[in-house]
């Protein structure tokens, strides 16, 4: 379908199309389209063709083309695609290809208000047996409503950024044992996708399940780092804060939902019957399978499909009390650990908090990170016709704490 060679093993395809900013040696940072092994520079192709929008593409950040709204969104991807898929265009492309190798991707867009929900049923499952063993598996609100807390969208980071071992309070054995100060001992990490708002909403509106792609440009791969020891000690009765506001890191290219269309698939069902404004009629969960690699071995393949609350629900339950939205808003979905064995979105789960080790391909073992150890999250979906394509990877390597 594309004139271009990709080359085998490439990281997108010419139907995915995500979008970035990056900065080529010497020059201005921009906002590009990554397709096989290159960054399609807009900016320059934009104004050479005379769009209208061109300038949305001559900036640092995705802001202004997220806030230009569903409209333009679609236009431009259309533009994209006409671009790769018509060898008519080649001689105005090719000299707007620049090397994914030869490129810095920055943070693609600055994070205005950051929330994680809860939303995969095992996930909860299985924290609230290891967190809250003498209370019930799930909250008493889980079923009714996604469960979400706010973090800090200060320490949003992009793919690459070294994670800093965080120090912290902690008890040192169980319940009664002492409490003290220092690196955290149960760093982990939280598999999740991300969804990136677009267009704002007004206080005091609520944005129906049914605007969620109105609202929602695409979706980011998230690893929310968390250190399990910092968050069990802090986080009763008003959820996590420092054990998890250290660094979270999102893949650099933001997938459009319209390229995840072949990946609607309808949610699990649902008892009791949700709220109504929680009611959604088309399939809108999403059949993403993601893999958590752990230096260079693949530990987990948690899948997205799975999860209770979809990415829409999520938006309405957001918006519901008249909270309004703001462009650069980003929401996860919650940790996503699948029903099976070799499905879950943490270490926490897949260690069973550090009872089961796992054994890594080059011989050693692991329960949590150690300093060094770099764990990748990548992910693909269905593409159009029967095939399957990448949605990128968001990375991170452990660092040791500075000496105090
Ligand atoms: O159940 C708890 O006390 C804690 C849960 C989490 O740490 C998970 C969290 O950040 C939300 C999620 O990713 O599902
Ligand atoms: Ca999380
Ligand atoms: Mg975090």
């Amino acid at each position: 379908m594309t004139w271009l060679d990709l080359g085998d093993d490439a990281p997108f395809d010419a139907w995915t199309l995500p979008y970035g900013a990056f900065s080529a040696a010497g020059e201005e940072p921009r906002v590009g389209a990554a397709v096989g092994p290159w960054v399609l520079d807009l900016a320059p192709l934009a104004a050479a063709e005379g769009l209208d929008g061109a300038h949305l593409f001559a900036q640092s950040t995705l802001n202004p083309f997220l806030a230009a709204g569903r409209r333009a969104w679609d236009a431009v991807r259309g533009w994209v695609l006409e671009l790769v898929t018509e060898e008519a265009h080649r001689e105005l492309v090719e000299p707007h290809l620049v090397p994914l190798g030869d490129v810095e991707l920055r943070l693609p867009f600055t994070v205005a208000d950051y929330v994680d929900f809860y939303a995969s049923q095992t996930h909860a499952e299985n924290v609230g047996q290891l967190f809250r063993p003498d209370s019930p598996d799930l909250p008493a609100a889980w079923r009714h409503l996604p469960i979400g807390y706010h973090g800090r969208a200060g320490t949003v980071v992009v793919s690459g950024t070294p994670v800093v071992r965080p120090s912290g309070q902690r008890r040192a054995g169980g319940p009664g044992s002492s409490v003290t100060f220092g690196p955290s001992a149960r760093l982990d990490i939280e598999a999740e996708a991300g969804f990136v708002v677009g267009t704002p909403s007004a206080l005091g509106t609520r944005v129906p399940v049914g605007a969620f792609e109105d609202h929602v440009f695409g979706m980011v791969l998230v690893n929310d780092w968390s250190a399990r020891d910092i968050q069990a000690f802090e986080y009763v009765p008003l959820g996590p804060f420092l054990g998890k506001s250290f660094a979270t890191s999102v893949s650099p290219w933001v997938v459009p939902l319209a390229a995840l269309a072949p990946a609607r698939v309808s949610p699990p069902p649902r008892s009791p019957a949700v709220a109504s404004y929680l009611e959604d009629g088309e399939p809108c969960g999403l059949d993403v399978e993601f893999e958590v690699v752990w230096n260079g071995t693949v530990v987990s393949r948690p899948p997205l499909r799975d999860l209770y609350w979809t990415p829409a629900q999520q938006l309405a339950h957001l918006t519901v009390n008249g909270a309004s939205l703001r462009t650069g808003d980003l929401y996860a979905s919650g940790t996503i650990s699948g029903p099976r064995p070799g499905a879950s979105g943490c270490f926490l789960e897949l260690t069973w908090n550090g009872a089961d080790p796992v054994r890594l391909a080059d011989g050693t073992q692991r329960t949590f990170l150690e300093n060094g150890d770099t764990v990748t999250i990548r992910a693909t979906a269905p593409g159009p016709a029967g095939t399957r394509q990448r949605l990128g990877e968001v990375t991170g390597t452990i660092t040791p704490p500075p000496a105090p």
